[in-house]
Order: C-alpha cells, then sequence, then structure tokens
C-alpha cells in the first residue's frame, strides 16, 4: 500500500482531535509527531483543518444526501475534508485516492473504505455548484444564544459572515506605518494599522528580520494607541504575551513592565522584543499576586477569545462556553488588582479580544459600581468611529465591522481613571 498522504492525514487527526477531544487547533499542533513534519506539510494540513472547521456546516450538508447513518467520527472527517476539498477546486482524482487510504490505513475503519470512495466520486460531480448556494455556517448554540441576546440577529448573522471571509494580515510598524505599507505592498488603516489581504510567508516579508513590525490585527492595535503620548510614563502591560501592546507601548516611547503567568509565552515576549530591538522588563508571574505603582495599566485579561473566530474558526467547535464565568471572575478580579496598582489618577486601559458583553460592557459597569470616583474617560485614537462607542463610555469592535475593508477582531476597550 502506498504510504498516507502526510498533510491529508495530519488535518484529519487534527479534526479529530478538535471535533472529538475539543482541544484547540494550537494545543493539537504540538508533539513530536507534529515537529517532525516537514513546514510545508504543517502548514498545508492547518488550513485545511481550519477550512473545514470553518465551513463545518457546509460539509455536512454536501454528505448527508449520501449518507444513510452517521459513521464513526474519523471517517466523518475524513469526508468532510474531501467535501471540502471537492467543492473547492481540490484535484478530485487526488483527493478520493487520498481520503480512501486514510481510511484504508486504519484497521477500524478498513471497511468503510468503499462508502468514502463512493461518496466522495458522487460528489466530484455535484459539489462546486452546490457549495455556492449553501447558506453561511452558524455558530455552534451554545455562543449563538448569547450573542443572539446581545447584538440581535442581524449583527450575528453579519458576524457569521465575517467568520466565514476569514481575516486578512495585519501588521504594527515599529516606526512609520505608511512607510511600512509602501514596503510590503499594504494599505494604511485609518487606525495606523497595515493591511495585506493576502499573506503567503510572513517572514518573508520585507523587514520581519530587521524587526520593522510585528503581526497585530488592527482591533487588538487599538487598545495600547488609546493612552496616547506615553513618553516617559511607567506603564504595566499585565497580561503581556506574546506582547503585541508591549511592543506598540515600547515603540512609543514608555518604560513598560511586560508581565505574564505563563514562562513558555513570556519566551515568545523576549523573543518578539529581540527580533524588533525594543525594550521592556519582563517578569513571569500571577498579576493577581504583582506589586508596585503606576502611572497606567493595559490589561488584556484572559478571555473567551470568541472576537478572534475569523482566525481560529476551531474555537466554537473545541469549546462549548466551559470556564467562561471562572474568566469572568478572573476579569473582575484582575480589575480590582489593577485599580489598586496604579497612582492616583492614573489610567486602566481594560480589553479583551470577547464578544460577549459580560467579559466587556459588564466588567466596566460592575466596576464603576464598585469602586466610587472611578471615572471611564472617552476613548480617542485615529480612525475611531462614533458607531464603535457603547453605552458605557468603551469602544465595541466587532468583526463585521470594516465588512469593505476586510473586518477586523472582535474586541472590547475602556479607559478608566482612577481618583486623583
Ligand atoms: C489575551 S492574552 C494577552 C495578549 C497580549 N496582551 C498581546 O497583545 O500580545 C492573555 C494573557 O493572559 C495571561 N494570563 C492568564 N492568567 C494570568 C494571570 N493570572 N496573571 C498574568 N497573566 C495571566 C495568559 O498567559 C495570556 O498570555
Amino acid at each position: 500500500m502506498p504510504p498516507i498522504p502526510t498533510a491529508r492525514a495530519q488535518s484529519v487527526a487534527l479534526l479529530g482531535q478538535v471535533l472529538g477531544q475539543g482541544r484547540l487547533l494550537s494545543d493539537a499542533m504540538t508533539g513530536s509527531a507534529w515537529e517532525a513534519m516537514p513546514a510545508p506539510d504543517r502548514a498545508a494540513a492547518q488550513r485545511m483543518a481550519q477550512e473545514v472547521l470553518r465551513n463545518l456546516e457546509r460539509c455536512d450538508r454536501l454528505l448527508k444526501p449520501h449518507l444513510r447513518k452517521s459513521p464513526p467520527l474519523f471517517v466523518r472527517n475524513v469526508l468532510r475534508l474531501g467535501a471540502w476539498e471537492l467543492a473547492t477546486g481540490g484535484a478530485a482524482h487526488g483527493v478520493v485516492n487520498d481520503c480512501v487510504q486514510i481510511v484504508a490505513g486504519d484497521r477500524k475503519t478498513q471497511s468503510m473504505k468503499g462508502l468514502v470512495n463512493a461518496v466522495l466520486r458522487k460528489l466530484t460531480e455535484e459539489a462546486p455548484a452546490k457549495w455556492s448556494t449553501l447558506r453561511v455556517p452558524r455558530l455552534p448554540r451554545w455562543l449563538r444564544e448569547p450573542l443572539t441576546i446581545a447584538w440581535g440577529n442581524k449583527a450575528v448573522a453579519a458576524m457569521e459572515a465575517a467568520h466565514l471571509a476569514g481575516a486578512p494580515l495585519d501588521l504594527s510598524a515599529k516606526a512609520d506605518a505608511a512607510a511600512l505599507a509602501a514596503a510590503v505592498g499594504g494599505s494604511l488603516l485609518p487606525t495606523g494599522s497595515v493591511r495585506l489581504a493576502s499573506a503567503g510567508q510572513v517572514s518573508a516579508l520585507p523587514g520581519y528580520d530587521t524587526g520593522d513590525w510585528w503581526v497585530q490585527d488592527a482591533a487588538a492595535a487599538l487598545p495600547a494607541r488609546l493612552l496616547g503620548d506615553v513618553t516617559g510614563l511607567n506603564i504595566l502591560d499585565m497580561c503581556a504575551a506574546p506582547g503585541g501592546k508591549t511592543m506598540q507601548l515600547a515603540a512609543a516611547g514608555a518604560n513598560v513592565t511586560a508581565l505574564d503567568l505563563s514562562e513558555a509565552r513570556m519566551g515568545r515576549v523576549r523573543e518578539n522584543l529581540a527580533r524588533t530591538g525594543l525594550e521592556a522588563a519582563t517578569v513571569t508571574g500571577d498579576a493577581l499576586a504583582h506589586d508596585g505603582t503606576y502611572d497606567a495599566i493595559l490589561l488584556d485579561a484572559p478571555c473567551s477569545a470568541t472576537g478572534t473566530i475569523r482566525r481560529h474558526p476551531d474555537l466554537p467547535q473545541a469549546k462549548q462556553g466551559e470556564g467562561i464565568s471562572e474568566l469572568i471572575g478572573l476579569q473582575a478580579a484582575m480589575i480590582d488588582h489593577a485599580l489598586r496598582l496604579l497612582a492616583p489618577g492614573g489610567r486602566l486601559v481594560f480589553c479583551t479580544c470577547s464578544l460577549i458583553p459580560d467579559e466587556g460592557e459588564c466588567q466596566v459597569e460592575e466596576a464603576l459600581a464598585r469602586h466610587p470616583g472611578l471615572e471611564v474617560l472617552r476613548p480617542e485614537a485615529a480612525g475611531v468611529e462614533e458607531a464603535w462607542r457603547s453605552e458605557e463610555g468603551g469602544l465595541r469592535l466587532r468583526p463585521d465591522f470594516w465588512a469593505e475593508r476586510g473586518g477586523m477582531d472582535g474586541f472590547y476597550v475602556a479607559i478608566l481613571r482612577k481618583p486623583a
């Protein structure tokens, strides 16, 4: 039997971990078997798994008429991969053969290779035309319901369209964003980030080796910008890894302390600082146990990350919302501790890459109720649109905003001032 095609087989293994074990792709793409694969195969396996997950509902709709009963998850995932590839221009012969081989390569599923062959051959004919008629995939119920309550049906449908469209590549410049846009052939966004429609290999872009920029979604770049001129200020980046906001603040002239609980992730902050030639003190530890006094604190708190589904279509499929109430409690405790560490009159920028108001708007409302004298400052920065302002004084950013430009990650951000 010819060897199993590595990238396709690996993408099926990744799908199994996400859909069977509830693991995120970032956790599944680890270990010796994964590391041993050639880099192009890893990239192909990741891309295939991501696109199947992004289009899971559409793959299942293509397959449904051809399956009398649901096969085991492994076989279903092979079929989903085949369906996606056939629908989006994959070479039929290669796709069908490889999928059949993957199923034949496992003793438990060998007997189903005929089924896989027959179903995928039927899809070869019909999948490309049918694909474009299928509706935009919906978010799973655990997330769709709370988002519909918060933002309404129309907004959720627009977010789902943004999730399906995926995300462009955004860069933050260390110095001159207009010059960076010209150098990489990107466009300069109104908020100062540089956007590339198609990325290719990120490390091959001009200015990577010289550390002229780092990858950071345009929405994720806004919180640090809201602090305005930070020259000479002592700023704590309270949940810093992998360091996007630390680098922004350091590049803008602040004395930054970058704090994170994870030593492994703190290693990424150090690598990023070394590549960009920027400086910050790095501390590994629990934000809730950290001591000191700061002029300003940026708290990019751990959250459900539901604002990043364009880039991480595995998230709503792997998770069922477990752990979010603990995160909400942690966010509130972090806000309270950050306020203790601020000098009188100091500013706290609180943000989360979440679409859930409990991790954004509600946190600010509750912090105001807990801390008499605490004020919300009006967020001002280039490119901020009036439509983004939320009732309690923060900014609500959503993946369906800037649709004509390619969208943005979902984020919430607010600036709080401690009484003087
Ligand atoms: C949203 S990420 C931060 C992203 C980062 N600010 C950036 O822009 O690159 C949240 C971070 O919080 C860290 N974290 C979680 N619990 C923490 C704690 N108790 N103390 C400090 N950091 C924590 C995680 O390790 C993770 O790196």
